[in-house]
């Protein structure tokens, strides 16, 4: 099978042309990398299924997984739109110049602040997902005289197969009005009659790091038949992200377009048998975009070994930059950047330097001998990596760095000692 990275003709580990050991000599480590050439593709990707059927569409890259200003600059130019959740990601696209009408604002629990920095950014969707926005949205639209277009946000009750805490489709779910108990048509009937309000449509999204197909099948034909039913012809339909990727090897999942065809296939057969006009289908990706093109280099330190147990090896980061093994027992692979294909004479636990036992890279891990010094790069860690990150154990956040047509770029600094009192106040 082949490797989910790229090597040169000395067998080293390549991002975008450069080699791994380059850019963490350049700098520094840990060091977040994005191989910016890999987005775009799947960018593309996505679009051309929609192109080639001759939909309306509209592909929201979920920046949540990777928000920042540089990310959204490539987004805006491939004409991607951009899903936020925060005020602090309207403020990053802003200072992208993104294109705020192509915007969309998801989220459980939006201020009133946020609300109007939405509003008076002019960013194009809001996506409300309960009574309490529906509420202040009109206060705010109403004090400024202006109409939103919206899209209700729909808890379809599908379960979808991931870890518990991103599935978010189910019932028992913060997110979204609900259907069985006929929360989400009082909202829409709601909305409807509101004169600052434009309902576009419904939007769902049944969780994250989802392989099967039948999960997006389900919720995108729940959708139409709930506005079927509801006497409504939306003008948007929205079925979310959540298309699984590849960590390791024991991922085998779809090109995130078979997902989408199927989701559009249920979508045109479901209305077609409804004799309803076909609806713009919006999804909203964010792993799949930015997952794969990330690595995210480490300088191997200190090695443990329990004897008859497993052997630890260290590296100069950790749960601050990478979460997830942590938070969901996520698996991910690593490799040797200098010989990623050197034959393997270890099985290690790669772990991090905070003051976790938790604080784990790579659970399990074969490796040719390393020494330290070495660069070790874990793959597909550009989703929910950096976005997630945090100055636990007052560590320094790393550097983020694009690298395109063999050239490097930094796009995120690396914080510094001084950046972990920025904010301090004595107390006296
Ligand atoms: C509303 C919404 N849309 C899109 C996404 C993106 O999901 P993923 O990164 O799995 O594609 C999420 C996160 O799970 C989400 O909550
Ligand atoms: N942050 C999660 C996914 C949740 C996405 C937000 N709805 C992850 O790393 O897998």
């Amino acid at each position: 099978m082949s490797k989910p990275y790229e090597v040169n003709q000395n067998g080293e580990l390549t991002i975008g042309g450069v080699t791994a050991t380059e850019l963490a000599s350049q700098y520094q480590t840990p060091l977040y990398v994005y191989d910016v050439n890999h987005m775009r593709q799947q960018m593309r990707a996505f679009k051309a299924v929609f192109m080639k059927r001759k939909l309306d569409y509209a592909v929201s890259y979920a920046s949540k997984a990777f928000a920042t200003v540089a990310m959204y600059e490539v987004a805006a130019q491939e004409d991607v739109h951009l899903d936020v959740v925060s005020g602090g990601e309207i403020q990053t696209a802003l200072a992208a110049n993104y294109p705020m009408n192509h915007v969309s604002f998801n989220g459980n629990n939006k201020s009133v602040a946020e609300l109007e920095m939405a509003v008076d950014s002019g960013l194009g969707t809001i996506i409300l997902d309960n009574f309490y926005e529906l509420d202040i949205l009109h206060d705010v639209l109403s004090e400024r005289d202006k109409k939103q277009d919206v899209l209700l946000r729909i808890t379809p009750g599908v379960e979808a197969h991931t870890h518990d805490y991103i599935s978010t489709g189910q019932t028992d779910s913060k997110f979204g009005f609900d259907v069985a108990s006929g929360q989400a048509y009082t909202a829409l009937q709601k909305a409807i009659a509101d004169p600052y309000i434009n309902v576009l449509g419904v939007s769902a999204h049944i969780g994250s790091q989802i392989f099967d197909v039948t999960g997006f099948q389900m919720a995108a034909a729940k959708l139409v038949d709930l506005v079927h039913e509801w006497g409504f012809d939306p003008q948007v339909i929205n079925t979310g992200g959540g298309f699984g990727i590849r960590y390791t090897e024991d991922d085998k999942p779809l090109p995130a377009t078979e997902f989408v065809e199927a989701i559009i296939d249920t979508i045109t057969e479901k209305t077609t048998s409804y004799g309803m006009s076909m609806p713009a289908i919006w999804i909203e990706p964010g792993r799949a975009i930015v997952g794969p093109a990330g690595y995210n280099l480490y300088t191997i330190g200190a090695k443990k070994d329990v004897p008859g147990i497993r052997t630890y090896l260290s590296v100069d980061g950790g749960m601050g930059d990478n979460i997830r093994p942590a938070l969901y027992e996520a698996k991910y692979e690593a490799v040797l950047a200098n010989n990623p294909q050197a034959p393997t004479e270890q099985v290690v636990r790669v772990a991090g330097k905070y003051c976790e036992s938790g604080d784990v890279l790579v659970w399990q891990q074969e490796l040719p001998k390393t020494k330290p010094g070495d660069v070790l790069a874990v793959l597909a860690t550009g989703a929910y990596g950096y976005s997630m990150a945090s100055n636990y154990n007052r560590n320094p956040r790393p550097a983020v760095v694009f690298v395109e047509d063999s050239h490097s770029q930094l796009v995120v600094e690396r914080e510094t000692y001084t950046d972990m009192i920025r904010l301090d106040k004595h107390y006296q």
